[in-house]
């Protein structure tokens, strides 16, 4: 077909036409038999279709205009964006197809005008407007952006929220003057390490102690965003923070819930595992700050810190539990409403966190309770729509000039500064900002505790955080012992990533797997052993997919591992419960207390010999013990996707890319794919790939189309 073909079928009705410009749809087949041809060619999914015919019939619009722009919102919306960006559709063929089969010739003010004669869709009550405004029509328009109505709300209410949260100027003074929390006891519990001294300012970002910062922020702000990379001591600072905050509570006189002598503090997770992890985390990090106050001065306020800490909670749960789940409903218990009943919300994982979820938590707080959301913005955004940790981050990118690369700054009020300067006695005017937006309630963590700045594994991360290809390639090459590159076939002397490893192909892999996994096999053939050390044993390794997918998907890799183990007669797997199986559950079941994502073992179970049942690590620590025949939705997990390992850590990872990705592949391999991928390994990373397929991924970052950075960043001042 040729553009000469393709010639105008349709137009919009003369009712229309006379209120504005005309618009064309250029099109050699009516709308409806093209979004049906569109879908066998699996341009868009049946949804897609099935909303686009639905709207048009719920509102009685025949206009081809009309269907051709709710195909593209749902098609937005299953592609976890949370709204359609009009700039960024060619509208001259809107879904990329070799020879165009549709193409509209508006400008940017026609097509708006055009859209909002649509009775179905209306203008949007802008950055200022008021929540009561906001129409109830299936669509908005807001600037350049098309809603579907319930995300409108969303993004508009979570904006809201936030911003009242992060209290303006004049709050904050408030509040600090509430706050019986000074110098003293930051200064105990962050020790200066003769950097910085009172009056002299250090000239560099690193020397100031930011997880001081953050502990003055958290404590003088009700919504505090504390964010880092893996090892920068989001988790050390919380346990700091919450140790001030019940002594802050012990010293007021009361709050809505006191009852006892601490503060009512929840810590959750997006996943039950992340859960777990937290628990874990807080528990070591209360036992180092515990011995660090033992190593102090005897004082007044080191006892009453010391018995501060013994109050820390170390109980979590996740996000669902917390609000309380109506099974088959999305609706929760705890809502404005309902509210929580709380005092101090930690939100561990909050990259994970999609719009809808992040929304229904913070609108169900009280409205006393302190908020800290803790995450790394870098990170693979959520598996739903929006990307609400990097949108509330987004105001403190600055691109560096002359280079593809970006760093953060701070943005501080003046009230702000003066009152951190108050507790930490840092003066922080180079952060100083006219617009700063929710830039009070934020600070960064950029130095990591964890690895050393000459470590691999940090190294790599940063490159590909960076997308700087050059150092990627320059890490790879230094043959560091944590990083192990696995060429897909042996093509080493033409791949540059390669140069130094001499491991190529899926089957160096499959012995880094048996290996690894020989060693839970291993224990968990001996009867008697403990299922609890077993679990710990099967999670100090896991392979990770880029995809589902494929010979180099979870699918493909899971079946060539299992195969792998049987040939070692490592496992037998002649039934479908068999000794070690990894199992990883796919739908939520409430009565077990299962989740999507939750992942346990098939062992003998101890007070039953011979009798094989699954075991699941609760997020308090216990173990859930499980009938197979029982277990919802499953299936085998020697290996997972990267997406499903967020909120996990492992010793040694190995990650697996496809070999020669489909276009519909590339798009999904990302930096932030392979960052999450790399961050979740503590000691050794692996990647069997091709150098070309890593290096193009690093370069591609993830674009989540939505309007909340704005709302946050541009309407504050
Ligand atoms: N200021 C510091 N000085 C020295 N070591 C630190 C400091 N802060 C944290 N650490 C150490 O770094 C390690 C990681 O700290 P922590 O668990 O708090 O980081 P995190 O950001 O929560 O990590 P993750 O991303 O894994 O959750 C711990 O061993 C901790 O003791």
């Amino acid at each position: 077909m040729t553009q000469q073909d393709i010639h105008q079928l349709d137009q919009v009705t003369s009712d229309q036409m006379h209120r504005g410009p005309q618009v064309k749809i250029n099109t050699p087949e009516s709308m409806t038999q093209l979004i049906k041809r569109w879908q066998q060619e699996k341009l868009i999914t049946p949804l897609d279709r099935h909303f686009a015919l639905e709207m048009a019939a719920l509102h009685q619009e025949d206009s081809p205009l009309f269907l051709l722009i709710s195909v593209l919102v749902s098609q937005q919306l299953s592609t976890q964006h949370t709204c359609l960006v009009l700039d960024h559709v060619d509208f001259s063929n809107p879904l990329h197809e070799r020879q165009s089969s549709c193409y509209i010739t508006l400008s940017k003010e026609q097509l708006h005008a055009a859209l909002l004669r649509f009775a179905a869709i209306s203008q949007g009550v802008g950055l200022t407007g008021k929540s009561e405004a906001i129409p109830q029509t299936p669509l908005i328009l807001e600037q350049n952006r098309l809603y579907l109505n319930r995300y409108y709300c969303y993004e508009f209410e979570l904006a809201a929220v936030l911003k009242r949260l992060n209290l303006n100027e004049q709050n904050n003074q408030t509040l600090a003057k509430q706050s019986s929390i000074d110098q003293q006891p930051l200064a105990l519990l962050f020790p200066e390490q003769g950097l910085v001294t009172t009056g002299a300012q250090p000239a560099n970002v690193e020397d100031f102690d930011w997880q001081k910062i953050a502990v003055a922020t958290a404590l003088q702000q009700q919504l505090a965003i504390i964010t880092g990379g893996p090892g920068t001591g989001k988790t050390t600072t919380v346990t700091k923070l919450l140790c001030l905050l019940v002594l802050e509570y012990q010293q007021q006189t009361s709050t809505e819930y006191q009852t006892s002598k601490a503060p009512f503090i929840k810590l959750v997770a997006p996943t039950g595992k992340a859960a777990a992890r937290l628990s874990e985390s807080i528990k070591a990090s209360k036992q180092r700050l515990k011995s660090a106050l033992s190593n102090i001065q005897e004082s007044h306020l080191l006892q009453q810190l010391q018995a501060a800490a013994l109050q820390i909670p170390e109980t979590t749960s996740t996000i669902h539990r917390l609000l309380g789940v109506i099974p088959n409903s999305p609706q929760f218990r705890h809502h404005p409403d309902n509210p929580l009943r709380l005092d101090v919300l930690i939100v561990d994982e909050a990259s994970m966190v999609d719009l809808p979820m992040m929304f229904k938590l913070l609108s169900a707080l009280p409205k006393h309770a302190k908020v800290i959301l803790l995450g790394d913005q870098d990170q693979l955004a959520s598996v739903e729509a929006g990307a609400v940790l990097a949108d509330i981050c987004q105001g403190l990118k600055h691109a560096v000039a002359g280079r593809n690369i970006h760093q953060w700054k701070m943005r501080y009020s003046s009230a702000n500064i003066e009152q951190l300067h108050r507790l930490t006695n840092y003066d922080l005017q180079q952060y100083a900002c006219e617009s700063v937006g929710i830039g009070d309630s934020l600070v960064m963590l950029l130095k990591s505790h964890r690895f050393e700045d000459d470590e691999g594994i940090g190294q790599l991360a940063k490159a590909v955080n960076q997308s700087d290809a050059i150092t990627i390639q320059k890490v790879w090459q230094h043959n560091y012992k944590e990083l192990l590159w696995i060429e897909h076939t042996d093509q080493t002397s033409l791949a540059p990533l390669t140069q130094h490893n001499k491991a190529t192909g899926l089957t160096r892999l499959l012995d880094e797997a048996i290996d690894n996994y020989g060693l839970y096999l291993d224990l968990a053939k001996q009867k008697g052993s403990d299922p609890m050390m077993i679990i710990e044993s099967y999670n100090r390794y896991r392979v990770l997919c880029a995809m589902r997918a494929g010979p180099f998907g979870v699918d493909g890799i899971n079946q060539a591992i299992s195969q792998a183990l049987t040939d070692k007669n490592l496992i037998q797997p002649n039934s479908e419960f068999y000794l070690g199986r990894p199992i990883m559950i796919q739908n939520n079941d409430y009565n077990l207390e299962l989740f999507n994502g939750d992942i346990g073992l098939i062992l003998y179970d101890n007070t039953q010999q011979n009798r094989l049942m699954a075991h699941f690590i609760k997020a308090d620590g216990s173990i859930l013990k499980v009938l197979p025949a029982r277990l919802p939705s499953h299936q085998t997990c020697f290996a997972m996707t990267v997406h499903k390992s967020q909120g996990s850590e492992f010793a040694n990872v190995a990650l697996v890319l496809p070999e020669k990705p489909s276009p519909s592949q590339t798009q999904l391999l990302t930096k932030e794919l392979i960052y999450t991928a790399i961050t979740r390994a503590k000691l050794k990373f692996s990647c069997l790939g091709s150098a070309k397929v890593f290096e193009k991924a690093s370069l591609r970052a993830t674009q989540r189309a939505s309007g909340l950075a704005q709302r946050l960043w541009e309407t504050m001042d």
